[in-house]
């Protein structure tokens, strides 16, 4: 048996990630707890607030988001950590090397249902040590990651990690409170005949999206000659590890319901972490032409069209797109 313990004191190239790593993970444990209880820890429900995006949040959000900062704020190597929830970045240790973005709490809709949340993560570089780090410190592409992951809260906690080029999947044993490795190398199959996207917002899509989805929808009596499934999580860590698990293709693609939000996914705490994940295990990650992860940011909050998946279904989609441009 391998625990995340172990392979990160014997596998992982760097010990200050490692570390970093370490406390995420810890916090996942208690968030676990408290969502095991639920009702009972009195965690469901509005925290009566609106984070910087408008969004109101929830309680859960609230509580996740402060465990991590807090946690974040003892570890000596963290120089900073960025927040779906958080205005601005806070500044953590000016000697660390390290700056850690994260969604606290992913799938927000789906905390007062009992079902599938996460926490989702991203680990960058911090190339000013010796000074407080600030938001423009963040702005750095995807594929400066160091490392990145989530954990999936479903019928059992999972950790799904990306350090050093590889991709792992772990479970928390919930008796010996241990992070079990249960597939190291994970790899996407290239083909998927399943997709999950919210449809309700068709109307507001771009004429390439539609037409894929005319297609999958007409199934095997269409061009694609064969039926699709569709499955929707309404987290996307769900959706991610749907994927991770038995391949498919998750889109939140570019759409005009809120012309100031071209797309709905943030590109820095949920798009770049999802897309390391993807791309390190074989899939491709778009915001249906461009490389999600080499993307410049410009802003911590950023949001970002994202198709993402087995990789032949995400090039189709890009195809699409590239045609629809051509015209
Ligand atoms: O409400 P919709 O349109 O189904 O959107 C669901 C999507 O929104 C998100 O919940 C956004 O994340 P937050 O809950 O962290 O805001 C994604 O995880 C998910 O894919
Ligand atoms: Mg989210
Ligand atoms: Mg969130």
């Amino acid at each position: 048996m391998t625990t995340l313990a172990h392979y990160l004191n014997n596998h992982a190239a760097n010990p200050a990630v490692s570390d970093v790593i370490t406390t995420i993970t810890e916090v996942g444990k208690t968030i676990s707890q408290l969502l095991r209880k639920g009702a009972l820890a009195d965690i469901l429900g509005e925290a009566g607030n609106q984070n910087v995006q408008g969004e109101d949040q929830k309680k859960l959000d609230v509580l996740a988001n402060d465990l991590l900062l807090d946690a974040l704020a003892e570890n000596k190597h963290c120089a900073g950590v960025a927040s779906e929830e958080l205005d601005n970045a806070t500044p953590a240790n000016a000697d660390g090397s390290l700056l850690v973005l994260f969604d606290p709490l992913d799938g927000s809709s789906n905390i007062d249902i009992n079902m599938a949340v996460g926490t989702i993560f991203s680990i960058l570089p911090y190339q000013r040590q010796g000074n407080e780090s600030e938001n423009a410190d963040f702005l750095q592409a995807g594929n400066q990651q160091l490392a990145a992951g989530y954990l999936l809260y479903g019928t059992s906690t999972m950790l799904a990690l990306t350090v050093d080029d590889n991709v792992l999947m772990f479970s928390l044993d919930p008796d010996s409170g241990d992070y079990v490795l249960i597939e190291d190398n994970v790899q996407v199959d290239a083909d998927t005949s399943e997709y999950a996207i919210n449809g309700s917002n068709y109307r507001y899509w771009r004429a390439p999206m539609q037409q894929y989805i005319d297609e999958l929808i007409a199934g095997k009596d269409g061009v694609r000659g064969r039926n699709f499934n569709t499955r929707w999580v309404a987290a996307m860590v769900g959706d991610v590890h749907r994927i991770l698990c038995r391949g498919g293709l998750f889109t939140y693609p570019f759409d005009t319901k809120d012309i100031n939000k071209p797309g709905k996914l943030r590109l820095m705490y949920e798009a770049n972490p999802m897309s390391l994940l993807i791309e390190r295990a074989g899939g491709s990650a778009t915001d249906a032409v461009n490389r999600i992860l080499d993307i410049e940011p410009t802003d911590i909050h950023q949001r970002v069209p994202v198709v993402l998946g087995s990789r032949n279904e995400v090039n189709y989609v890009k195809d699409l797109h590239v045609q629809h441009a051509a015209k």
